[in-house]
């Protein structure tokens, strides 16, 4: 408890998002639901366990909301405007970092008072974390929307373990560099004891970005951080890849229940010979046209029929209101309408397209319903699908097709891998795909289950929060108690973007 009454809690998770949404019913009654999406999947586990607090957005503008409980989990929400939703969200988050951050596959966009609207809203973040964490406990700070969290957390309360982990990519220094505040983005980071990335090569490339843009000495995995204000400390900055429930997916697969929903989607489908699934929030990272490209040339070209194999395609809803995703969205639908005009019979549909998110349950019965999985993404930090397809294969059968520009690809090596900008390699890999004997079918996805099932969510977290404790042990030991300061200021260096 502090001074004025509140509790506070020794683990809190920062992210953008909180792990709930906000339902209203018919006759007005409000309840939460807890969110589809990546982070939530892959979180919510971590945090039932550590009887936490979690800060964060409720997905709604101007929503003011006291904090709550939901599921096992301390809700701390934080109020986004009209405003700050268009400038800090839907601007400097996607449509400035996510673009520069996936290899400028869409142009990034560069504006002042949407930076100016990302350190508004990172300082109210970091200041309701600073409200709710214990003396000397662990925040954990989530992905690209808070970069600048860690430092302004670590100037109000010196005290706390500051964490940061970053879902998506980090890019290489020749395409950081184009960011006017770079800079600050770096420093911003450098807040954190342990700053955790998706894979190996972001930790390089971050390592990189500090060397050319600071005078911070860094050895990988450690970076010696001085500051005016603080004692030099230790940031340790290295791959933590990412994974999912992986038995909590395979248990659920395994009920009757799902398996016989499994089978009624193959006969809705008309029970085609090959039943091939893309699970995609509709973003242009993803690859989506690439892999229709792919199939519809198979099926021009004659070397798949329509009564044969059919496309499932999930594409769903995201960031909706930036422009880049309404143009996607008009792209992938009228390519999805032109193939299934080309190609329809009356009694078979090429693509089977929902622009839908679907629970759990659906998504297991989806996987189990699927032939080949296809991931083409072009650029992607993780790609969470991919291992729950393999993880709800308990029958040890399915085919990953899985693009090397994935986190996953660095583990999941005995996926059938791909470059899907090579659309001729990518067909021939998708005909190899659907024709695999079943014996060599099982051999990879035994391998690919082996990974999924020992590497799984809480091994991740676990990894995380280990290297975090050890980090404030050595941080504790190597410096005298700290006085908290009354009168520290975030300074927003405007110089360069001007
Ligand atoms: O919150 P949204 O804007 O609707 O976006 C949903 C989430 O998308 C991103 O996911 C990333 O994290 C996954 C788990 O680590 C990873 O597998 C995937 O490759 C990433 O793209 C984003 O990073 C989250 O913050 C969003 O909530
Ligand atoms: O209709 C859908 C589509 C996706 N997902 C979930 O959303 C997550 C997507 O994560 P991924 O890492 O593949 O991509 P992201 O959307 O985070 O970029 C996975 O857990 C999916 O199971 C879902 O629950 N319903």
């Amino acid at each position: 408890m502090s001074n004025n009454g509140t509790r506070e809690y020794d683990f809190v998770v920062v992210s953008n998002r909180l792990p709930v949404d906000r339902v209203v019913a018919a006759d007005g009654t409000e309840s939460w639901a807890t969110s589809p999406g990546g982070l939530v999947t892959a979180l919510e586990p971590v945090m039932r366990a550590a009887d936490g607090a979690w800060v964060g957005w409720a997905g709604q503008p101007d929503l003011k909301l006291s904090p709550f409980e939901s599921g096992g989990i301390h809700i701390v929400p934080v109020e986004l405007s009209a405003q700050d939703i268009e400038d800090y969200y839907e601007g400097f988050s996607n449509d400035t970092l996510w673009p520069l951050y996936h290899d400028v596959i869409a142009p990034p966009s560069y504006h002042r008072v949407w930076w100016d609207s990302y350190v508004d809203v990172n300082r109210r973040f970091a200041e309701a974390a600073a409200a709710v964490a214990s003396r000397e406990g662990i925040v954990w700070v989530q992905d690209y929307q808070l970069q600048l969290v860690p430092r302004m957390l670590r100037e109000i309360r010196p005290d706390l373990t500051i964490g940061f982990f970053n879902h998506i990519p980090f890019p290489p220094y020749g395409i950081f560099s184009q960011l006017p505040w770079r800079t600050q983005v770096v420093e911003g980071l450098l807040g954190a004891d342990v700053i955790g990335f998706q894979r190996q090569a972001d930790a390089s490339n971050f390592s990189r970005a500090v060397r050319r843009l600071t005078s911070h000495s860094t050895r990988n995995p450690v970076i010696e951080v001085g500051w005016e204000r603080s004692p030099t400390r230790r940031v340790i900055a290295k791959a933590f890849p990412i994974s999912i429930d992986s038995a909590s997916f395979e248990s659920l697969a395994r009920e009757p229940r799902i398996q016989r929903r499994a089978r009624e989607i193959r006969e809705a489908l008309g029970n085609p010979k090959t039943v091939m699934l893309g699970v995609d929030r509709l973003d242009y990272t993803k690859g989506i046209g690439h892999r229709l490209k792919a199939f519809g040339e198979l099926l021009a070209d004659g070397e798949l029929a329509v009564e044969d194999v059919t496309l499932v395609q999930v594409a769903s809803p995201s960031r909706e209101r930036v422009e880049a995703y309404m143009n996607l969205r008009d792209e992938i639908e009228l390519t999805v309408g032109r193939i299934n005009g080309d190609f329809a019979t009356m009694s078979h549909q090429p693509i089977s397209y929902h622009h839908q998110g679907y629970p759990r349950d659906e998504m297991a019965a989806l996987y189990l319903a699927a032939d080949v999985l296809l991931v083409t993404a072009l650029r992607d930090g993780m790609n969470l699908v991919a291992k729950e397809y393999v993880a709800s294969r308990f029958d040890e059968d399915g085919v990953l097709v899985l693009s090397e520009f994935t986190g996953a690809s660095d583990e999941l090596k005995r996926a059938l891998l791909v470059n899907p900008h090579d659309i001729d390699g990518l067909k021939s890999t998708i005909l190899r795909a659907i024709s695999m004997p079943r014996e060599e079918r099982r051999s990879r996805m035994r391998a690919l289950r082996k990974r999924v099932t020992e590497h799984d969510v809480a091994r991740w977290s676990q990894a995380f929060i280990d290297t975090l404790r050890q980090a404030a042990h050595d941080r504790f030991e190597r410096t005298a108690p700290m006085e908290l300061p009354d009168d520290l200021e975030w300074t927003i260096d405007r110089r360069k973007a001007d």
